[in-house]
């Protein structure tokens, strides 16, 4: 059974302060698609990666699977449920890590977490679930207002925590831990998953979800442009070259983006880079030199993942190198 399942959804942000409204004439110039025509589906227990650059309209996601934001058009379930007709329900089977979330700064870490404890009406023992993300007795006894960021952040993750939920969705989770913070965090995630709970984790960070999720889906201007196991992203990963080239003159880099086996153009630090297939390399130094440009040097590398992440999320960025 599907955990998490859009269909067509898009999300526009009108210039009244984003109140849904279908009506508004679509010419409206100051309104933002943040998410369009997004559909994809996650598994009860998968721990699926959510990535994209920033503003790629992955907190409006997450805000509409949790009824925060409502949908433009297209339809949300989620654990089976309308995610706008039964949010309630969602929500009470729903653990949330909020980006950048907010202490109450008088309370102490334990009483954030009984506070948790008791809106989802859950018995769990507040001490056991401070001490799963690392802060000891001494800490929950602290206002949480003079806790460090990654204590706020390790804070957020136990409230999340409570109750055991049935899907947990962690926005940005790793922000502001350090290493050992990071690494706690993606063991409580496998753990999690090992229960049956379904993990739903953001990130404009590729090596943080890399080493924990299952799948990932990449988010590019509101738009789901890959979908993939992370065993998959690697083999395509292997299947690219990374071609880095001197070229004096322009360019034509539409006709570069044209060759057969090219997946990506752009510059980078003066120079023309060119994530292709491997038996693509010549085809592209033909196509630029056939156009008046020189290429006066080059190289070759393997593609990582991050340059495939990269290529998808950086495609728009192409310009003429200097
Ligand atoms: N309430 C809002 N009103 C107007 N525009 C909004 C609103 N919320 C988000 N947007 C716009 O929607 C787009 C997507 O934003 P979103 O916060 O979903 O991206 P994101 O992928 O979470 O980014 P980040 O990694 O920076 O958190 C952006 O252009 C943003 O400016």
């Amino acid at each position: 059974m599907a955990a998490i399942e859009l269909n067509g959804v898009t999300k526009r942000f009108e210039d009244d302060g984003g109140v849904l409204d279908t009506l508004v004439p679509s010419s409206n110039t100051d309104a933002v698609t943040a998410v369009d025509d997004l559909s994809f589906s996650v598994e009860a227990g998968e721990v699926f990666g959510f990535l994209g650059p920033n503003g790629a309209g992955k907190s409006t996601t997450i805000n509409m699977l949790l009824d925060f934001v409502r949908p433009t058009s297209g339809s949300i379930r989620v654990l089976g449920h309308d995610a706008q007709a039964e949010s309630v329900a969602v929500r009470r089977r729903t653990g949330v890590l909020p980006e950048g979330y907010d202490v109450y700064d008088r309370l102490t870490g334990r009483e954030h977490v009984e506070f948790a404890i008791e809106s989802k009406e859950a018995g769990d023992d507040p001490d056991e679930l401070l001490s799963r993300v690392g802060l000891d007795a001494d800490a929950a006894d602290r206002r949480a207002g003079g806790y460090s960021k990654g204590m706020k952040q390790r804070l957020a993750l136990a409230m999340a925590l409570a109750g055991s939920p049935d899907l947990l969705i962690l926005d940005e989770p790793s922000s502001g831990l350090d290493p050992a913070g990071a690494r706690e965090m993606r063991d409580i995630v496998r753990e999690e998953a090992d229960r049956g709970a379904t993990v739903f984790f953001s990130s404009h960070v590729l090596g943080q979800v890399e080493a924990v999720c299952d799948r990932v889906g990449i988010l590019r201007e509101g738009e789901l442009i890959a979908e993939d196991s992370i065993e998959g992203l690697r083999d395509r990963a292997e299947a690219e070259a990374i071609l880095r080239l001197d070229v004096d003159g322009d360019a034509d880099l539409d006709a570069v983006r044209a060759v057969e086996g090219v997946s990506s153009v752009e510059s980078r630090d003066g120079k023309l880079v060119v994530g292709c297939t491997d038996d693509a390399k010549a085809r592209v130094v033909v196509t630029i030199e056939s156009d008046g440009a020189t290429v006066a040097d080059f190289e070759t590398e393997s593609a990582s993942l991050e340059d495939i992440f990269l290529a998808h999320t950086e495609a728009e960025k192409q310009e003429v190198p200097a």
